[in-house]
């Protein structure tokens, strides 16, 4: 597949620049999921997805993309099944994209890479009492990826498309209320799973992946109005926010497993 466009780190957005300074990670993403490398794991169970729209609060454009953040004071919207051995509650979605629709994914499948990608954001309310306390701990996190493709207009994504104008600048936010961000999973349940961590700092090593083998559809003025955010808050030189995803990490010692044939 096409490669990304070569990038010298000095270009990269000042977040990515500590890039450089993580070393001795064993399990960092994204990486690239070799289909042929997976191996199906018939103990993966589906996975349970239940979202309360209610739990919806606001978005906001935090500098390095926009987040739609939701009360996880209560095991109200939460996941199960699949690889985990508890639920969790899920706590923002985000995406990451790029300047042309021939990257801004950040994992790739066969070195594929698809023009977005949405990561919901969940944490383990059993070993941890918040968030914060979440992403320092082994397993801590789960995040489901789905890719997004160049397709059809769709319906659900726009209606966080509508509020992206009300957050064009780095910490602008706007109420968002009742979103149900299910309409944005693929119907299909197959999903590739790994260890791995956060994508931007603190890249912390306390991530369950959990990627969707389909990506959904969304048509190119929906890209297009992404790529109208700004990395810049008001008054400051113009910055396009665009090319937000991480580059490649080594797999290392790690298998991707797989919950199909
Ligand atoms: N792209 S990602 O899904 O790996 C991702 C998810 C969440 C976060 C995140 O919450 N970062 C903010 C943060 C960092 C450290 C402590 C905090 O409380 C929050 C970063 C990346
Ligand atoms: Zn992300």
């Amino acid at each position: 597949g096409l490669q990304r466009a070569p990038c010298r780190y000095a270009d990269l957005h000042p977040l990515w620049q500590s890039e450089l300074s993580v070393s001795g990670g064993t399990r960092q993403s994204p990486i690239n999921i070799q289909w042929r490398d997976s191996v199906y794991d018939p103990h993966l169970k589906p996975l349970k997805i239940h979202y309360d729209p209610t739990t919806c609060l606001y978005i906001w454009n935090n500098g390095y993309s926009f987040q739609v953040e939701f009360d996880d004071s209560a095991d109200k919207s939460v996941i199960m099944g699949g690889p985990l051995e508890n639920h969790y509650r899920l706590k923002q979605f985000h995406f990451h994209w790029g300047a042309i629709n021939e990257w801004g994914s950040e994992h790739m499948v066969d070195s594929k890479v698809y023009p977005a990608e949405l990561h919901l954001v969940h944490w383990n309310p059993v070993t941890s009492t918040s968030f914060e306390e979440a992403i320092m701990e082994n397993n801590g996190l789960v995040v489901i990826g789905v890719f997004l493709k160049l397709g059809a207009h769709h319906a659900g994504l726009q209606k966080l498309v509508d509020a992206l104008p009300a957050v064009k600048h780095k910490d602008t936010i706007v109420e968002f209320d009742v979103f149900d961000p299910s309409c944005l999973m693929p119907s299909c349940p197959d999903y590739w799973t790994y260890d791995g961590s956060l994508t931007t700092p603190p890249l912390t090593e306390s991530v369950t992946w959990i990627i969707k083998k389909t990506p959904i559809e969304v048509d190119q003025n929906q890209l297009e109005e992404f790529r109208m955010l700004l990395f810049t808050s008001a008054g400051e030189e113009e910055k396009r926010m665009v090319d937000n995803f991480r580059p490649l990490q080594p797999l290392m010692n790690r298998t991707v497993r797989s919950s199909f044939r």
